[in-house]
């Protein structure tokens, strides 16, 4: 065993294998360190200081290090360029290593966009927990916290596509949501919402942070997510267009009707309590026995397996496939359609299996599916039941309770009073009519790959 490297004052092997790095003292104390758990590598002089991020008994990732000398200092910037490689793309189908060590490394920049009001407040403290992840991947982190609300759109709307690797949202859905709608609203919208995003989750919901988080078995810790991102490559992630009779918006994660979206709403005059608010509201609207009426009209999963990627029409709209003109759409529902009457107890919409943090709605759902899952109660159940089915949506279980369907669709549109509140990605929308569609994987999002 040729010992060129010394670590903490012995002399030790230090090898690059498919599985990751192999420090080892003689034959038989070896250690290796998989490349899942290595962030990058820094060469100083002598020193090499590889960056680490494994997990504690609990699964939350922290940042370590381990400090390796050698005197031939070729050999140690050799290592760190290894590393960094290695530790980016997949060691077995990696170039080779004269390849890899002729390619020139460019600076890899992202813009971090804070929310400050978002959720507690924690999400600029928040960073601060975790930028070290971003600093040993070697990404320069460029920070912005937003001023106000609609500021994440407007910067979105401004950015240049190619200063940035991708963006970070530190906040909740509704500020991942704002960005998305500024990518959105720009000329160039169909290369802009390509720019890879990724998210910590500094809000209420944090419904998309949890979902891709449990995909990729990791536990659901900022410093998890800031993993995710530095570790990842862009992922395709669906978006739907969620319409009403005068405006369309592009949301990403979910639609909540009746009781959720009245927890929500009614939660706001509780905010005095913290995060008890929710459950005091939701005690509050099971008391209340209120029942929603409306109508639910959806294209099932299997009469669409062809279509619903999306369009460009003319190369400047968002196109959807299936949906009916909205003006017409009360009166008439396209062929091959169900529809289902309330009165409901129970309507949430999703594309990916936690709309929420604290709700795994539809664990069947994955974020690049193609497919919008409705879970619904259309029936009047008892005050027992309907507190049985609450408290098991933590866990997936009320799955089971033969009152709830799950439905599994790429477009549906909903009637109901306007006057009852809709939120989508966590904003209100207003119109007696709204219609969504699914775009499969029109945007893309930094994970490990889901
Ligand atoms: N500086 C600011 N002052 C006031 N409002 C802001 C500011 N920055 C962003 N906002 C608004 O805060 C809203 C909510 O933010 P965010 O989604 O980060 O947190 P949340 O609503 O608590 O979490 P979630 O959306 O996951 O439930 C955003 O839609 C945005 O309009």
């Amino acid at each position: 065993m040729s010992k060129q490297w010394e670590h903490a004052g012995c002399s030790v092997s230090l090898k690059l294998l498919d599985n990751g790095i192999q420090i080892a003292w003689d034959e038989e104390d070896v250690e290796v360190t998989s490349w899942r758990d290595v962030l990058g590598a820094t060469a100083k002089e002598s020193e090499l200081t590889i960056d680490l991020s494994p997990y504690n008994k609990h699964g939350q990732r922290f940042l370590e290090n381990i400090v390796v000398c050698s005197q031939d200092k070729a050999l140690v910037k050799r290592y760190e360029a290894l590393i960094c490689y290695y530790a980016r793309h997949d060691f077995i189908n990696a170039l080779p290593e004269e390849e890899i060590l002729t390619k020139i490394e460019v600076e890899r920049k992202c813009l971090v966009l804070i929310n400050p009001v978002g959720g507690t407040g924690n999400a600029l403290k928040m960073f601060k927990q975790v930028k070290g992840i971003f600093k040993a991947a070697r990404i320069n982190a460029i920070v912005k916290l937003t001023e106000h609300a609609g500021h994440a759109t407007e910067l979105a709307m401004e950015l240049d596509l190619k200063l940035y690797e991708f963006v970070v949202c530190v906040g909740g859905d509704g500020l991942l949501s704002e960005v998305v709608q500024g990518l959105m609203k720009r000329k160039d919208w169909s290369d802009a919402i390509q720019l890879p995003l990724g998210i910590i989750p500094g809000g209420s919901g944090n419904g998309l942070a949890k979902s891709m988080i449990k995909h990729v078995k990791e536990e659901f810790y900022p410093e998890n997510c800031a993993y995710l991102i530095v570790k990842g490559s862009p992922q395709p992630i669906d978006m739907m267009t969620t319409r009403n009779e005068t405006e369309t918006f592009i949301s990403f994660l979910s639609l909540a009707w009746a009781f959720i979206a009245d927890v929500d709403l009614d939660s706001e005059t509780y905010r005095f309590l913290g995060g008890l608010r929710f459950t005091v509201s939701a005690v509050a609207k099971v008391l209340s026995r209120k029942r929603w009426y409306g109508t639910v009209s959806y294209l099932p999963a299997d009469n669409a397996s062809s279509v619903s990627q999306y369009q460009h029409k003319d190369g400047t709209v968002l196109t959807p496939n299936f949906l009916p003109p909205i003006q017409k759409a009360k009166d008439s529902v396209p062929k091959g359609w169900k529809t289902i009457k309330g009165p409901f107890s129970f309507f949430w919409a999703t594309s990916a299996a936690y709309p929420s943090s604290d709700c795994y709605l539809a664990p069947q759902a994955h974020i690049n599916d193609g497919y919008i899952y409705i879970v619904v109660v259309p029936e009047n159940v008892s005050l027992l039941t309907q507190a049985k089915l609450l408290l098991s949506l933590e866990t997936g279980k009320h799955v089971e309770y033969p009152q709830v369907q799950v439905i599994k669709t790429r477009a549906y549109q909903l009637h109901r009073d306007d006057s009852e509140y809709v939120s989508v990605d966590g904003e209100r929308l207003s119109g007696s009519t709204i219609q969504v569609e699914i775009h499969r994987g029109l945007g893309r999002i930094m994970s490990l790959p889901l």
